[in-house]
């Protein structure tokens, strides 16, 4: 059996990543989770589901109701509560379905207690990606993705040297706003603009679709998994969100992984990786899809993804600065307080005025700057 933390359990890739869990409750034994603060009775559920050992609280006020009713757990809280679930005495794998930059800490906190990550929080890799892969080699933990493409690519990768790669190609299905040019961007609603097209995911992430600056995380994140330089990865519309990423060979020859849009699919080949197992998900009938599409991508249409590929070339504190600024503004236009294009102007400035880049920061230089460009946007 082996051990499961999950960060995250009630977003999104949690709750799909419980059930993948649940069915394969003979090979995973979930001992720590976080919780989460929007669905209370999700979080009972999860506990009596899978009775963990260690239980993350998102508020220290919920503690005494959650300890006088299940004796036999241990409780905790907050950012601290993370980092207690992420060391956790007992060795296995730590999943960060977290959304944002809250995932930094914990991940850093996991591969120092000797744990391997099957990241999600795409965050993470985005603001501190060298200085992770780094401790993952110093403390010989893997490092696996759960982001579709970025699965897809380690997938193809397998049995192959990365000095055989020419490029490797991430799809995007270009959001919610894809049949929009950008004057009809102006008055469009939080509604529509979570209203994606082929995924169901949190909210912060269907926003980033819709503004491609999900790719540009996505592109940011692909450099410090697959060590390549950013010449070598590219971004390609691809509206079914059925192919997810290919990798092309030096000889031209090119591997994809293809799959339905089910995120349970990823996940389970994080989790049982290098092996895949039974999945019971909608598969492939080739002759109802038709035709697969793909379309260049369009960076005027999309500026925040070539800021993206700027940002991810200059380094330092400026993916952190970018990915700072993306979570307030986002944050912002959910609350209804700003318009769709607004997020990406606000990130634009933030990245054009910031002029204390260090190359090679700390942790500490990058949460500060994290927590700056975080309280600037907003203010
Ligand atoms: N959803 C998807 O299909 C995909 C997601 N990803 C990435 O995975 C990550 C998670 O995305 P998704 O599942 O969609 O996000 P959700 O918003 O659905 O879920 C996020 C989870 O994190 C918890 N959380 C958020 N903030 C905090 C905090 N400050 N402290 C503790 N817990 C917190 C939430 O708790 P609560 O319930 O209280 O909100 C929830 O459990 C993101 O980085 C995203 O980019 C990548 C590929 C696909
Ligand atoms: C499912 C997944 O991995 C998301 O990150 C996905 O990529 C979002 O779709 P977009 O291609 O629209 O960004
Ligand atoms: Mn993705």
């Amino acid at each position: 059996m082996k051990s499961i933390y999950l960060l995250g359990a009630t977003g999104s890739i949690g709750t799909q990543t419980l059930d993948i869990l649940e069915k394969y409750k003979d090979l995973y034994r979930l001992v720590g989770v976080s919780l989460g603060i929007r669905n209370p009775k999700l979080n009972e559920r999860i506990i009596e589901d899978f009775k963990p050992e260690v239980v993350c609280l998102r508020n220290e006020s919920d503690l005494a109701y959650y300890e006088s009713k299940y004796k036999n757990i241990k409780f905790v809280y907050g950012n601290d509560g993370l980092i207690k679930i992420a060391t956790h005495s007992k060795k296995g794998l730590l999943i960060n379905a977290l959304m944002g930059s809250v995932g930094l800490e914990p991940t850093i906190a996991a591969i120092k207690s000797k744990k391997s990550v099957a990241i999600a929080n795409k965050e993470t890799l985005v603001m501190a990606g060298d200085l992770i892969m780094k401790l993952a080699k110093d403390y010989k933990v893997s490092i696996l993705p759960v982001d579709s493409e970025h699965n897809a690519i380690f997938s193809c990768l397998q049995g192959e040297k990365i000095e055989d790669v020419l490029k490797i190609t991430i799809t995007a299905s270009g959001g919610s706003f894809r049949d929009k040019d950008r004057d009809q961007l102006m008055n469009v609603t939080k509604e529509e603009a979570l209203n994606h097209p082929n995924w169901k995911m949190g909210s912060k992430i269907t926003i980033d679709s819709a503004t491609m600056m999900n790719k540009g995380l996505e592109v940011i994140e692909a450099h410090h998994l697959f060590q390549l330089p950013y010449n070598q990865i590219k971004t390609v519309l691809h509206k079914e969100s059925i192919v997810h990423g290919m990798v092309t060979f030096k000889d031209q020859s090119l591997k994809a992984v293809l799959g339905s849009s089910d995120m349970r699919m990823p996940i389970l080949y994080a989790l049982s990786y290098p092996n895949h197992l039974d999945l019971d998900i909608k598969p492939l009938d080739f002759d109802a899809i038709g035709q697969l599409t793909f379309k260049p991508m369009d960076f005027q249409r999309y500026p925040l993804l070539e800021l993206a590929y700027q940002v991810g070339k200059k380094g330092g504190l400026y993916p952190t600065v970018m990915n700072a600024a993306n979570e307030k503004a986002v944050e912002l236009f959910l609350e209804g307080k700003i318009g769709f294009l607004d997020i990406e102007r606000r990130v634009i400035e933030a990245v054009e005025t910031f002029s204390e880049n260090k190359e090679n920061p700390t942790i500490e230089e990058i949460l500060e700057t994290n927590k700056k460009i975080y309280e600037r946007v907003g203010s």
